[in-house]
């Protein structure tokens, strides 16, 4: 298969996507709509404006505009709208499965409770289940900027909607904030029932990956791609199989590689590592899942076989039953 072949198949294939902030899946139109609607001041005239503002040269840099951006969400309606219009580009990229990241700090912080956002995620979610069938779970992620108290507050005022959430997550800004500040929420959402996952490795060093599975016992590591530089993590993660939420956009977005050429996700899956491909937040990045596989069609020596790698690494990884993990595989093994 040629390029365009190989994107034409990845595009139609049902895929999973596991790193995914809702938040950043805000799109500069329902941006403005909403700031228009809540009369919020933003600094920016049109929505072209907002696109050009999208130059990032670090990880701080986006984040600044994306809590900018989420203070716009205001009420149900608005929290339902954002999850809605993602959920239906999960129909248009076959996106059959979804574990999809929300961060309860953002909005709690401005004063915006569990009960605004939960019953405005769980509204469009519900529809599309009965719609076309889409599989979703949520994880709930804490800001990892913020004190270990102000996530321990937060895990308690999830607690009429734990049954909804499927894990608990870290993200937010890295550097400085290593894992281990968080071990002592993440050892009482564990006791809880709840999985865990956390950013690592992005902007991170390769010590912030051992300090998520030896400190938070993480199921997966989102990013990762800084493991590189550790042989002997490297060597653990071949053997342990902890799978690794690579997001290509955004580490060339977020200049984590200057340029997609210098993306190490192939040399991950090569070594045997359970790499997976990710959005992680497309209206800031340039792109949905597809766009995501076109990059690397695009700009690496990827083949048919990596991408089937890929996407079969990515049902692996999900947190969906073995019974309905094993449904999609075998329609995958059947061709
Ligand atoms: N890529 C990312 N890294 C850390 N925190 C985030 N929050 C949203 N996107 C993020
Ligand atoms: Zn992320």
């Amino acid at each position: 298969m040629n390029k365009n072949e190989l994107k034409k198949w990845v595009s139609v294939l049902p895929k999973v996507e596991l790193h995914l902030h809702i938040e950043g899946s805000l799109e500069p139109e329902l941006m403005m709509t909403l700031a228009k609607k809540h009369q919020i001041k933003l600094p920016y005239a049109n929505i072209e404006e907002v696109k050009s503002a999208y130059n990032f040269d670090n990880l701080q840099s986006f984040l600044d505009l994306y809590y900018l951006g989420a203070s716009v969400l205001k009420d149900e309606d608005d929290f339902y709208q954002l999850m809605w219009n993602y959920l239906l580009k999960c129909k248009e990229d076959n996106v059959v499965h979804v574990e999809i990241m929300f961060d309860p700090q953002t909005h709690t912080e401005r004063g915006i409770g569990f009960d605004v956002f939960m019953p405005g995620f769980k509204r469009a979610i519900q529809q599309a289940q009965q719609q076309w069938g889409q599989s979703c779970l949520l994880i709930m992620s804490f800001l990892r900027h913020l004190t270990e108290q102000s996530a321990i507050e937060t895990l308690q005022a999830s607690t009429a909607y734990l049954k909804d959430i499927i894990a608990v997550g870290l993200d937010s800004g890295e550097l400085g904030n290593p894992p281990e500040k968080f071990t002592q929420v993440f050892k009482m959402a564990k006791e809880l029932g709840l999985k865990r996952v956390a950013h690592a490795g992005e902007e991170g060093p390769a010590d912030y990956i051992w300090g998520a599975i030896n400190a938070l016992d993480v199921h997966r590591i989102d990013h990762g791609v800084r493991s590189i530089d550790d042989p002997q993590l490297i060597a653990h993660l071949i053997d342990s199989q902890h799978p690794l939420t690579v997001c290509p956009l955004s580490n060339t977005k977020l200049k984590v590689f200057d340029h997609m050429q210098e993306h190490n996700i192939l040399t991950l899956l090569d070594l045997g590592l359970m790499v997976t491909v990710n959005a992680d937040d497309p209206s800031y990045f340039g792109g949905y899942l597809n766009d995501n596989y076109h990059a690397l069609i695009d700009h690496l020596p990827i083949e048919k076989h990596h991408l089937e790698q890929l996407v079969k690494n990515s049902f692996n990884a999900s947190f969906m039953t073995t019974e309905h993990k094993q449904k999609w595989l075998g329609e995958f093994n059947s061709g």
